[in-house]
């Protein structure tokens, strides 16, 4: 385990709303714009008093019964303050056997929300019961740098689909109309009632498209018949975790 810090969801369809974020090591894709450093630690970093900045590092391996105390104390000092628990990584389906165990007691406390790259549907078919969301991400080979993974998206799409699930495309420049419409299709033909959510990859701290080219993009996918956000990194601007 990487992080366990409490915050505001900065993207997808549950932006704004207070979560427990918990962050798992590894990844088993290589995503150029990835903003994030999952590589196995020997320590877990956990924020104290929430938004303090101020870390106590835990020895890995984590305990459950060490996260479910910490978990508890947040939800003790801020009393109704917790929307839910964000499951997040680098690729946290990369560990099933340890969230099968975990995520009954995790649940207990909060509805569980899955941040995942959507190239796993074995790993989600066999968790999906202790999930609330799934937030999946289509990965675009013009941002990623590596062809997508067309059919592990769509067996994974109609899984998530049993969920309330959304689908996240990062976008940028260089982003194809043809992406965007494979994507779109995907999801009219998976999780017809899915909402897509473009968002923009964020680049020295600002947004990588001009506004023209957002909206270019959201007609595209509106036009194909699927509901559309555009939702940037609001994590990233407020400053926080
Ligand atoms: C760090 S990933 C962890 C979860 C999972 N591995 C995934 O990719 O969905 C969390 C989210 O951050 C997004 N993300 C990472 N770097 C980004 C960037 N530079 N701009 C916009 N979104 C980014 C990912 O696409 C994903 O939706
Ligand atoms: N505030 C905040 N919102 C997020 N939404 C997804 C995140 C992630 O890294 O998975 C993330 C994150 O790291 N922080
Ligand atoms: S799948 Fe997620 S964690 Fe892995 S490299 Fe891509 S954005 Fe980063
Ligand atoms: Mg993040």
């Amino acid at each position: 385990m990487l992080e366990l810090f409490s915050s505001v969801q900065g993207e997808g369809l549950l932006i704004g709303c207070r979560q427990i974020f918990l962050r798992l090591a590894g990844c088993n894709l290589c995503c150029a714009y990835c903003d994030t450093d999952f590589a196995p630690s020997a320590h877990c970093r956990v924020e104290q008093q929430p938004g303090s900045g101020q870390f106590v590092l835990w020895p890995n391996p984590v305990a459950l019964p060490m996260v479910l105390g910490q978990i508890r104390d947040w939800l003790q000092q801020a009393p109704g303050a917790h929307h839910s628990l964000a499951l997040t990584g680098g690729e946290p389906l990369l560990h099933g056997a340890l969230l099968r165990d975990w995520l009954p007691q995790l649940r207990g406390l909060l509805p569980v929300q899955l941040e995942t790259n959507g190239t796993l549907p074995q790993a989600l078919a066999e968790l999906l019961p202790w999930l609330d969301f799934v937030a999946m991400d289509i990965k675009l080979a013009s941002q990623t740098g590596v062809p997508t993974p067309w059919a592990a998206h769509d067996e994974f799409l109609r899984l998530a689909a049993q969920r309330c699930c959304w689908v996240k495309l990062v976008v940028g420049p260089g982003t194809a109309t043809t992406e965007l419409e494979q994507a779109a299709a995907l999801v009219v033909q998976r999780a017809p009632a899915a909402t897509l959510v473009l968002q923009p990859r964020t680049l020295d701290h600002r947004c990588s498209l001009s506004a023209a080219e957002l909206l270019a993009m959201q007609t595209v996918v509106a036009g194909l018949g699927v509901e559309v956000r555009v939702i940037g990194q609001m994590h990233r601007y407020l400053g926080m975790l």
